[in-house]
């Protein structure tokens, strides 16, 4: 059976600058897939998720994310393709000043939606998926670390997007959370959404056995293992 691919990237270099940090890039993911992506820091995870949601141009080689051709991305379209991509960095946290309601408004009304009655049942469906829905009304700072996790989760379905890209997202997370959390990410995967976890936790890798990519050597590699 003929699969859907949601990320296609062909004979790519990855360069930071001048600098190349991944040659010959060749991967497929398919619609649903769940990946670990793994590699010591500095081995180019971050550059290689950078190319995915269009932070970094490609150079030599072609990308498909989403149906979105990346070799001829113009800037005007990236926010576009990002729309299609939920992201969950460490850095991309919730507004402090706000509550998660808001938070989840604020991203829907920025992402062109204005319809108040499909914006507050999108709100609630997505609290529900990761299982929230009763902390709607509290701030960030009202919720353990786990749960503002989720909540940057269920932002990152906002807009049913086709891949979840999720760097080190149990970065900050006790390892019962965590595993929390990756179960959650496993369960969107399921429902169709290809999910790309970069991570340095074994224990997480170990638990939820899954294909695993791996950046090394200025190169990166399928179907690597852990020791
Ligand atoms: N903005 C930048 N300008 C120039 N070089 C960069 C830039 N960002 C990263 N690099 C370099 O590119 C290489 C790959 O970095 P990258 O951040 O992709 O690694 P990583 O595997 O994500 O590391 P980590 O696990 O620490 O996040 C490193 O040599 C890094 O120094």
């Amino acid at each position: 059976m003929a699969g859907h691919s949601v990320i296609n990237l062909q004979n790519v270099d990855v360069y930071q600058q001048k600098h190349l940090v991944l040659a010959n890039v060749n991967l497929n993911i398919e619609k649903g897939e769940f990946v670990f992506l793994i590699g010591q820091t500095g081995s180019g995870k971050s550059s290689l998720l950078k190319i995915i949601y269009g932070d970094l141009h490609i150079g030599n080689g072609n990308g498909k994310v989403a149906d979105f051709d990346l070799k001829n991305l113009a800037d005007k379209e990236v926010p576009y393709l990002r729309r299609k991509l939920g992201i969950v960095f460490q850095d991309f946290q919730l507004l402090s000043d706000r509550t998660i309601e808001k938070n989840l408004e604020f991203v829907l009304k920025a992402t062109g939606w204005n319809d108040e009655n499909l914006i507050n049942e999108r709100i609630k469906d997505v609290l529900d998926k990761v299982g929230l829905r009763s902390k709607i009304k509290k701030m960030p700072h009202e919720i353990s670390g786990g749960e503002q996790q989720r909540i940057v989760i269920a932002r990152a379905l906002l807009n049913n997007p086709e891949i979840i890209l999720a760097d080190e997202p149990t970065g900050n997370l006790d390892p019962e959370t965590s595993e929390e959390i990756v179960l959650l990410l496993k369960q969107i995967s399921q429902s169709g959404t290809a999910v790309l976890m970069a991570t340095h936790d074994y224990h997480i890798i170990r638990t939820f056995p899954s294909r695993i990519i791996k950046c090394e050597g200025g190169r990166m590699h399928e179907d690597a293992q852990i020791s």
